[in-house]
């Protein structure tokens, strides 16, 4: 009998905005995922993984201590936890700013916050923030829906997650400052710890699904003169691959393109006479 080989254990945010983002990321990677969302643990035997559903706050202090070896967050949780962990990688999705802000008419800079009310969700984040300006306010800890505190006269401004400016345009606010920070879901790790098994194939498989989300596979023909114009267009991500036709002075070029730019790109082809122009979408990929 062949030993077992060894578990990593991943935290995975239970609730909230990044919830059902990581689990879609993971199942997409092609890890079991909960049916049930009251279930709290789950075995992916398969693939040696044991995940556990925490609250997105909660997961950094988890992998910190090395309870878990990696867990899916968000940075503005991160550092707010001042736990020992550190960023693996972005995962693109839950995307927002972490912001100031203030009644519309109050007029107001980071240097002028000294000895203001601020209320915030991420005192951690926030007073960091401020110490590095040489700044203190008065800090007031609220568990959500920080942006009413104004209005009901417990603080004079405050400091929260921002993604369309809804909220805060309901509750007559407006932004100050600089954003404190661009927030997104990510892999987290214990700091100065040994690299926990299975890692670098969750990362692989992670980056996988970015690269398949995020890109397409471009095909074309075009004229031997041309090839070289062509595969400026399109590089792909390190080179192009290029190979004759049947028909003599013509090339078939297949390139991976930035989703985002497919349509560009092709109307850029066109123009420089490539034809047959096929986009497919990358179901999965190791690159
Ligand atoms: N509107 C949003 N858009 C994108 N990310 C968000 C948004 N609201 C919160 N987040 C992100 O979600 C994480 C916070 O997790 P949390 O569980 O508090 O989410 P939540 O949506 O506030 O959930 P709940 O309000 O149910 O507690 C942070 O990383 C934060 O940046
Ligand atoms: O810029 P917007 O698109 O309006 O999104 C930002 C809002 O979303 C989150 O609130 P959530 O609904 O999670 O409530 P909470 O404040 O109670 O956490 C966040 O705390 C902001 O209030
Ligand atoms: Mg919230």
């Amino acid at each position: 009998m062949s030993p077992a080989r060894p578990t990593i254990k991943i935290a995975v945010p239970n609730k909230g905005s990044l919830s059902e983002s990581a689990s879609a990321m993971l199942r997409e990677a092609g890890y079991a995922q909960r049916s049930d969302p009251k279930e709290l643990v789950l075995f992916d035997e398969a693939n040696g993984v044991e995940f556990f559903y925490l609250r997105p706050r909660d997961i950094a202090v988890y992998v910190g201590e090395g309870t878990l070896d990696v867990g899916l967050t968000g940075r503005d949780m991160l550092l707010d936890s001042h736990a020992p962990a550190t960023e693996v990688m972005p995962l693109g999705f839950g995307r927002s700013r972490f912001r100031f802000a203030a009644p519309v008419d109050a007029d107001l800079s980071v240097e002028k916050l000294q000895g203001l009310r601020l209320a915030t969700s991420y005192p951690g984040l926030v007073e960091t923030y401020l110490a590095e300006r040489g700044v203190s306010t008065r800090l007031i800890k609220l568990d959500g829906a920080v942006e009413t505190a104004i209005r009901l006269g417990v603080a004079d401004v405050i400091a929260d997650v921002v993604e369309t400016g809804t909220t805060l345009r309901q509750a007559g606010l407006s932004l100050f400052g600089e954003p404190i920070l661009q927030s997104e879901g990510i892999l987290i790790r214990r700091s100065d710890a040994p690299e926990p098994p299975g890692l670098a194939q969750l990362v692989r498989r992670l980056n996988g699904v970015l690269v398949a989300r995020n890109y397409v596979m471009m095909d074309y023909d075009v004229s031997a003169e041309v090839v070289e114009a062509a595969c400026t267009i399109t590089p792909g991500l390190e080179s192009p691959t290029v190979a004759p036709l049947a028909r003599q002075g013509w090339h078939a070029v297949r390139a991976m393109v930035p989703k985002p730019d497919a349509q560009q790109v092709m109307d850029d082809l066109w123009e420089l006479g490539a034809r047959a122009i096929l986009v497919t979408d990358i179901a999965a990929c190791r690159i």
